[in-house]
């Protein structure tokens, strides 16, 4: 029986595992550049060790600090990972006891700020606990206690663990447009909702959520995300409030009406191609991190006098998004394009076979975006480092 090298070995399962990807299907470039959203991240958390205590004058050392979480608006798992690259985190040793200082000073606590929405598990993927509200705070390491009689003056070894962050989401899908776009009437054409729809503005207030269900029992939640408008940043209408729901769905479904859109006579008409060029620009001056996210355009009320001819007009500039915002003024324009993954014409209220043709599309695009994050988060030779780490050498 030959026992090989730990290095031959690790050669060896890269050779497979580099020639599996050769021949697995070749995943499609234009979505690549959407795949940065990310919503689960494992990282290892490092408590502080008790300082030693000191047996001559029954002195204790200082307490080990904690590693915490704190859930922070505005923060995401993306601003995380540029703060922590590592993805390691650790808390301050508490200091010893000594003859000018009885008492060890405490290890310094290691705070950690974490997006809102955060479900923590450890290594075997037991819950920790949920940070769902603004500053509310989780530890996730213990510091060890400082060393005294008790223990025999040694400082007792802080907690350390490999802990996984997963975003909570509100929905799989988000459903983004002005008012009167028809975000209603196609929630409840494409899924079990019964959201209310008028022909005015803001009949959404808050968002209503739809299930999708499919045949073989596969179910996707899409959320309705109401009531932004052109200005939302400077707080016009409801302002960003919403948009929050935003950064907590896999995919983006921006929803316009083909015959543009006006607020009430005090405000500009806008085009269509106008109002994508907004909602672009509404998601940027929020967060420009949403524009990475899986997007598809829905180009709604297609059935309308005169649809197909003002959709025959902006095609080209919808597929050149880049090159066609150079044309408009400055105050609409954003400074980075959404890229669709797909354009489609439809009619939420009239024309069934269009709501099935997206229900599938959006399961494909969830589908490919999932294999292509899994992706990006793998870290082949790390991870096979790991393994062969975890199992010992392999003799064959
Ligand atoms: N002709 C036509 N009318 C539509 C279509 N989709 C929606 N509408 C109409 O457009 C109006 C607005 O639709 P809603 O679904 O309430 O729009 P919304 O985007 O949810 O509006 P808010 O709740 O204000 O955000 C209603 O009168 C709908 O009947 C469509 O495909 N064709």
């Amino acid at each position: 029986m030959n026992c090989f090298s730990t290095k031959a070995v690790i050669q060896m399962v890269v050779r497979q595992y580099n020639s599996s990807k050769k021949n697995s299907k070749p995943l499609r470039n234009y979505l690549k550049q959407n795949s940065r959203f990310l919503d689960s991240l494992r990282v290892h958390v490092k408590a502080g060790t008790g300082g030693f205590g000191f047996p001559k004058y029954g002195g204790e050392g200082g307490k080990g600090g904690d590693v915490s979480f704190v859930a922070t608006d505005g923060m995401t798992l993306k601003d995380f990972l540029n703060k922590y690259p590592r993805k390691k985190i650790q808390a301050e040793t508490g200091g010893n006891s000594h003859s000018r200082r009885i008492l060890g000073q405490i290890g310094q606590d290691k705070k950690v700020n974490v997006p809102i929405g955060i479900t923590v598990y450890d290594d075997k993927n037991v819950l920790i606990g949920d940070l769902n509200e603004k500053d509310s705070e989780l530890i996730v390491a213990k510091g060890g206690e400082g060393g005294k009689n008790s223990n025999g003056y040694c400082g007792v070894k802080g907690e350390s663990r490999s802990v996984k962050l997963e975003l909570k989401l509100i929905a799989d899908i988000g459903l983004v447009g002005f008012p009167n776009a028809g975000k209603s009437t196609f929630l409840k054409a494409i899924s079990n909702a019964k959201p209310k729809i008028a022909s005015y503005p803001f009949t959404t207030i808050r968002p209503n959520i739809g299930i999708l269900s499919y045949e073989d029992l596969r179910q996707i939640s899409m959320a309705d995300l109401p009531g932004l408008i052109e200005g939302a940043h400077c707080n016009i209408g409801m302002g960003h409030r919403f948009l929050r729901h935003v950064e907590r769905t896999k995919l983006l479904l921006l929803i316009v009406d083909i015959n543009g859109f006006q607020l009430n006579p005090k405000h500009k008409f806008r085009s269509c191609l106008e109002t994508i060029i907004l909602l672009n620009k509404e998601l940027e001056l929020y967060k420009e991190e949403l524009l990475d996210k899986p997007a598809m355009l829905l180009i709604n009320k297609m059935d309308t006098e005169g649809a197909k001819e003002k959709y025959l007009e902006i095609k080209d500039q919808l597929e050149n998004l880049d090159e066609a915002l150079l044309s408009f003024p400055k105050e609409i324009r954003p400074l980075k394009s959404i890229k669709f993954d797909k354009i489609i014409q439809i009619s939420a209220k009239n024309q069934p076979d269009d709501i099935k043709q997206v229900k599938q599309i959006v399961r494909n695009l969830l589908d490919i975006n999932e294999e292509l994050s899994n992706d990006v988060e793998c870290h082949p030779l790390e991870d096979l480092k790991e393994q062969l780490r975890e199992r010992g050498p392999v003799l064959l």
